[in-house]
């Protein structure tokens, strides 16, 4: 029995905060310039995350929030490596019963690639919310906190789970497939093609959709279960294209090549017989755009893909292509399984 004191206290206490891990691998959000004049010339990766977190009070009106440094890098330098020590750490913690959401920091030139891969492996209807900034903390107008508080509020929120791995930057909310970065010297830098999931506004989230790919609990892919990635290349196309680059990565063991291409991935006459070579020796080639804002690859359009044995990367985009192309060959698939995939996540 309750006695009244006890009672009163019960009644009067606050609903437990959700509890986010901020887990923090460098990137501009960490950076730091010479001056507050400095918005685009400054060091990425110099501010460890317990200072990220101390400088940002508010976080605790939010959530009871913690912080590991898993890595401090610019996102340009992110390996294959890095991919699969992250993912594993958040499946990690996802599994834990005293973990709500998790928070990743990261530098806003690769997010892009690490949101869709932790999307498609990372088995969790836990919310997953990767977060970055497009100024460094020292500078007039930086972006950083308001985007981190954001995101921890994002995480922290029920109606944020099953939502797959999802984007906050500058109060929008973008699913981790979608999103692509679009401009870098600009905090309205990260767009979706199909639009933004929803917004945050004064600390709650307003969704407007969801998304309907496959991903997270209802995907193939297990961060858990994945040793090692293969080698996927990007070669660009453009005018005067030559197959250079396609052939020198197929001869460095590129076990696919992700055909950036112009329009609905296009292909040059150049470059055609040697990506049919390719192809014979069992390189895939992915068919994917370079088109800013949207590309849209359309089997058996522009190229004759049943024929060739190719495969169209739909409406992902060339980086992102390369991220799905590595989870599917690494489970061992052929082409067939490859195309579906491209056309279900
Ligand atoms: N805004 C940024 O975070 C850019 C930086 N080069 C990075 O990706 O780490």
């Amino acid at each position: 029995m309750l006695c009244a004191a006890t009672f009163a206290a019960a009644q009067s206490a606050p609903a437990a905060k959700p509890q986010v891990v901020v887990l923090a691998t460098g990137g501009t959000i960490a950076g730091a310039g010479a001056t507050a004049a400095n918005s685009a010339s400054y060091q990425a990766a110099k501010v460890p995350v317990d200072k990220l977190i101390s400088g940002l009070p508010e976080l605790a009106n939010v959530a009871s929030v913690r912080g590991e440094q898993v890595f401090q890098i610019a996102s340009e330098s992110f390996t294959n490596e890095h991919l699969l020590t992250l993912g594993k750490r958040v499946a990690a913690l996802a599994a834990q019963a005293d973990v709500n959401g998790i928070v990743v920091t990261h530098g806003t030139d690769t997010l892009e690639e690490t949101a869709y891969f932790l999307h498609l492996t990372v088995r969790t209807d836990k919310p997953v919310v990767v977060v970055g900034s497009m100024r460094p903390g020292t500078a007039l107008s930086a972006d950083g906190a308001l985007n981190l508080l954001n995101a921890v509020t994002v995480a922290g929120e029920a109606s944020s789970r099953g939502k797959g791995v999802l984007v906050v930057m500058n109060d929008e909310i973008h699913t981790g497939r979608d999103v692509t970065k679009s401009i870098n010297i600009r905090t309205e830098a990260f767009k979706s093609p199909w639009g933004p999931l929803g917004m945050v506004v004064e600390g709650k989230a307003y969704w407007f959709r969801a998304p309907v790919k496959r991903h997270t609990l209802n995907s193939e892919f297990d961060i858990t279960k994945l040793g090692a990635l293969p080698r996927v290349d990007i070669a660009y196309g453009s005018g005067n294209a030559t197959d250079t680059a396609y052939k020198a990565f197929a001869a460095a063991g590129a076990k696919a090549i992700v055909h950036a291409g112009t329009g609905n991935g296009s292909v040059a006459n150049a470059v055609v017989p040697a990506l049919r070579e390719l192809r014979a020796q069992g390189v895939q080639i992915v068919r994917s755009a370079r088109v800013v804002g949207g590309g849209f690859v359309i089997r058996n359009a522009e190229q004759p893909d049943d024929q060739y044995d190719w495969v169209v990367a739909h409406d992902l985009n060339p980086q992102k292509a390369r991220i799905l192309t590595m989870l599917s060959l690494a489970q061992g698939a052929d082409s067939k399984t490859l195309q579906r995939q491209f056309l279900e996540y």
